[in-house]
């Protein structure tokens, strides 16, 4: 009794089968985590960090940080994307998250943790209705007016 029921039972973690400290899945497929789920992970012995919808588990860099463990773990849990491009790190660094890489943000949570996801999205759908439907309709206005004009003048 008890063993395994504090795992993963959401539906949403449905693929988070596996090894947790390495990202990989029982098919081998990227593992993907909750906001929810990184959040948890704010502590000295164990931190993680969501830079660009991905996870990274940074524990054992902390010391190793050039600019400090205290800013890391001022992050912990939470999503350092800003303050990590604010720093303007340098290649070598975004190198170096490779090797602390887990997993991604899920989907569910990327959209109301990004806003620039929802200013794309917003975009896109303005594009669609910039594209087909503004056309269309001035198309139909046109037509509607020109067989008005046309009509109008055979009759006069
Ligand atoms: C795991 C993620 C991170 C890695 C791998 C990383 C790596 C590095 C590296 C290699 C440097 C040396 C300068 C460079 O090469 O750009 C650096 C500097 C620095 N980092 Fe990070 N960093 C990470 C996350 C963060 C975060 C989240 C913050 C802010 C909250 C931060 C703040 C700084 C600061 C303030 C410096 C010192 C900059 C300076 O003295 O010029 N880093 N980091």
């Amino acid at each position: 009794m008890g063993e395994e029921t504090k795992g993963n039972t959401d539906s949403r973690s449905a693929n988070n089968i596996g090894n947790e400290k390495n990202g990989d899945t029982a098919d081998g497929g990227v593992k993907f985590y909750t906001l929810e789920e990184v959040r948890v992970h704010n502590m000295n012995s164990d931190t993680w960090l969501i830079i660009h919808n991905k996870v990274y588990d940074i524990s054992n860099f902390l010391e190793e940080h050039p600019g400090g463990e205290e800013v890391l773990l001022e992050q912990g849990g939470a999503d350092a994307t800003e303050s990590f491009e604010d720093v303007g790190h340098s290649t070598d660094a975004r190198e170096m998250l490779q090797q602390y890489y887990i997993g991604e943000l899920h989907m569910d949570d990327r959209k109301k943790n990004t806003k620039e996801a929802q200013v794309t999205d917003s975009g896109k759908s303005r594009s669609f209705w910039a594209l087909c439907l503004v056309p269309a309709i001035a198309a139909a206005i046109f037509g509607v007016v020109y067989r008005f004009f046309i009509l109008e003048h055979k009759s006069s």
